[in-house]
């Protein structure tokens, strides 16, 4: 199975709508992929908390229409990060789109666990409440975004779901970089899963972010990490070792809780 990881910078020089058409032909452009990956809140930039209500949409807004169209006209399977989403009742919430390659919407996600305590999105945004997974041709999608990634027990319900490949779109800083690649690799050992973590570059709202994406294999071998600047990271891998690291080393098997 072909990813790539589209770590797209967020800059402030760059409107949401310049930004949304460089995305779609980035994600054009990977038509050999078999999944294609985008960040979280990719067009404001996940610090960017003035910019939250402004650029706001409907869960099938501009985003929705500019990636539909993209994974169609690519044929990929494609993880279009996540939008603010506005809601009927005006709630806003940080919503993941997926896409069948027929450019049908697959799944949403609405992100469970909301960054910055009792700031920023913590209050500008609602809280999800479902899991999401979602069954690709070679692997089921279980799909978390960003801070989500620090709360294992979210990670074992997608599994239980019947997660094989854990996808994390992301605006994770520079100055917790360390944390976001050591995450990714705990996830991807305990659950022995694949870990697809993409992240954006550039520096939106003073806050230099890490770049880093990583494709992390279910023994927690990195296959692929990237640098801290805008790049497609591309990484091929075979889901089949899921259930050969699950058969080989039954350590699921032993949960107790
Ligand atoms: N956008 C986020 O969820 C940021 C998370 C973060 O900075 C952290 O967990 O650290």
């Amino acid at each position: 199975m072909r990813a790539s990881l589209i770590q797209i910078a967020v800059d402030e020089g760059e409107s949401v709508a310049v930004r949304r058409r460089r995305a779609a032909s980035l994600v054009r452009a990977e038509s050999a992929a078999d999944l294609v990956v985008l960040p979280e809140l990719w067009t404001t930039g996940a610090f960017a908390f003035d910019e939250f209500d402004g650029a706001a949409e409907p869960l099938r807004g501009p985003t929705y229409e500019a990636m539909g169209a993209a994974a169609a006209d690519a044929g990929v399977w494609l993880h279009a990060g996540s939008v603010p989403e506005r809601d009927i009742d005006g709630t806003l919430y940080n919503t993941s789109l997926v896409f069948a390659p027929s450019g049908d919407l697959a799944a949403s996600y609405r992100k469970i666990h909301r960054f910055g305590f009792d700031q920023g999105e913590a209050v500008l945004m609602g809280a999800g409440r479902d899991l999401v997974a979602v069954r690709l041709p070679e692997t089921v999608v279980g799909v978390a975004t960003c801070y989500d990634l620090r709360f294992p027990e979210l990670f074992r319900g997608l599994v239980d779901a019947g997660a094989e490949t854990l996808v994390v779109p992301a605006g994770w800083p520079e100055r917790r970089r360390a944390h976001w690649t050591l995450l990714a690799r705990a996830r991807a050992v305990e659950n022995q899963a694949f870990v697809l973590a993409c992240g954006t570059a550039g520096t939106h709202a003073g806050v230099p972010q890490a770049g880093h994406s990583i494709v992390v294999d279910p023994w927690g071998e990195v296959l692929a990490e990237a640098g801290a600047d805008e790049e497609v990271l591309r990484a091929e891998f075979d889901p089949a070792k899921v259930a050969r690291t699950r058969e080989q080393f039954p350590a699921l098997k032993d949960r107790v809780l």
